[in-house]
């Protein structure tokens, strides 16, 4: 029997969990407000929040660290990788702290694993990171040759509900056509087709649907004047972008649960927002839908926000003509992460390394 501590730091977040094999002792959410993450300028500098919430809960479960076997966590923006599962090594380390295509909480994910794990002298891992890439070329023409399209996504938790659905179905996930839209901090949409992700938005950067915190694609000329105009600097146009975008714009909060309450309680805007999004997530379905030429076997919602009935009712019924909807609210992420860390424990697969 193997123990595994499991860490995956997301934008509003920190999800913690310890696994002997596939079986958790326990599994942990913590939620962070955008007040309670507003004082850290970067990424990193939430190092020793992330890293003490995450000691504190094993901890406070009565876990003994010194039991643990390995540490595994959800990796972040590294360079454009194959999907699997990846030994944390000093090149890893150093993309993760530059953020070598940006900034996100999962950055910490690896960071903090190798840290805990090297306390311990055990090895740590990360598994299907955001940076998994298996998008089609033609997804990756955006219109001006300076600027590509990116695969940068719900990796882990895509792949891994797409798979649970394959497995409800008892076909090959290689054997379907799926779309996954996973809504959570960030939202991506992903066509998958035939067991590979071949289009999907950019889930951190202006790309696709606004979600909790970012600001999803917005119309270009009116941001390049906005970028121009001398009120911003580029940090603050960037963070308008990604973390004070979306609700957390209009409503002032990053919280799915607080939109629906001010909806509840007769406050318009929240409605209009909340439906807003939804109309979006819709959108981004039909494109897939599209990018798949109309041969979908499911649509999957996913993701925080797909615990949400209404927002689920209002994407359904806009796309249920494409394809019968699935919703496994929340994420497997956690159970994905252990499964990945067991192989390579269990010597069923060689960790691959990240070059
Ligand atoms: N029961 C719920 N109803 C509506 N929204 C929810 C619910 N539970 C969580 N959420 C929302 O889901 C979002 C977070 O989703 P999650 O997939 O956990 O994201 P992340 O990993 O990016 O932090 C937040 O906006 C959170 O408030
Ligand atoms: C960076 C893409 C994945 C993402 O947006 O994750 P969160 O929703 O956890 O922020």
């Amino acid at each position: 029997m193997f123990r595994m501590l499991i860490i995956n730091p997301g934008s509003t977040s920190t999800k913690i969990a310890v696994y002997d094999d596939l079986t958790p002792v326990f599994v942990e959410t913590l939620r962070h407000s955008s007040e309670e993450l507003a004082p850290y300028k970067t990424i990193f500098e939430q190092y020793d929040f992330r890293k003490n919430v995450i000691l504190k809960a094993v901890e406070d479960k009565g876990v003994d660290i010194k039991t643990l076997n390995a540490v595994v966590g959800r990796g972040g923006l590294l360079k454009s990788i194959e999907g699997g599962t990846y030994a944390v090594n000093y090149i890893m380390l150093e993309d993760l702290k530059i953020g070598v295509q940006g900034q996100h909480a999962s950055n910490l994910g690896g960071v903090i694993a190798y840290e805990i794990a090297k306390s311990l002298n055990l090895p740590s891992y990360i598994v299907d990171p955001v940076v998994v890439d298996e998008m089609d070329d033609i997804a990756r023409v955006s219109g001006m040759p300076e600027i590509t399209r990116k695969s940068i996504f719900h990796a882990l938790n895509q792949k891994a509900v797409a798979k649970r659905y394959a497995k409800e179905k008892g076909i090959k996930y290689e054997d379907l056509n799926l779309i996954v839209a996973h809504m959570g901090g960030g939202i991506s949409v992903g066509a998958h087709k035939n067991g590979r992700v071949v289009d999907v938005n950019n889930a951190l950067d202006g790309d696709g649907p606004f979600s909790p915190e970012r600001t999803g694609s917005l119309p270009v000329g009116d941001l390049v004047k906005m970028c121009y105009s001398g009120k911003y600097t580029i940090d603050e146009i960037k963070k308008m972008i990604t973390g004070k975008g979306g609700f957390v714009a209009y409503l002032n909060t990053n919280d799915g649960r607080e939109v629906k309450k001010m909806m509840d309680e007769g406050n318009k805007e929240a409605e209009l927002v909340y439906k807003a999004m939804a109309y979006q997530v819709a959108k981004e379905i039909g494109m897939c839908a599209a990018v798949l030429s109309g041969k979908v076997d499911s649509i999957i919602l996913t993701g925080g926000l797909a615990y949400g009935k209404e927002l689920v009712d209002w994407i359904t019924e806009r796309v249920s003509f494409i394809a019968p909807i699935t919703v496994y609210p929340g994420e497997d992420e956690m159970l994905a992460l252990a499964e990945g860390g067991l192989r390579v424990l269990k010597g069923e697969e060689t960790a691959k390394e990240y070059k």
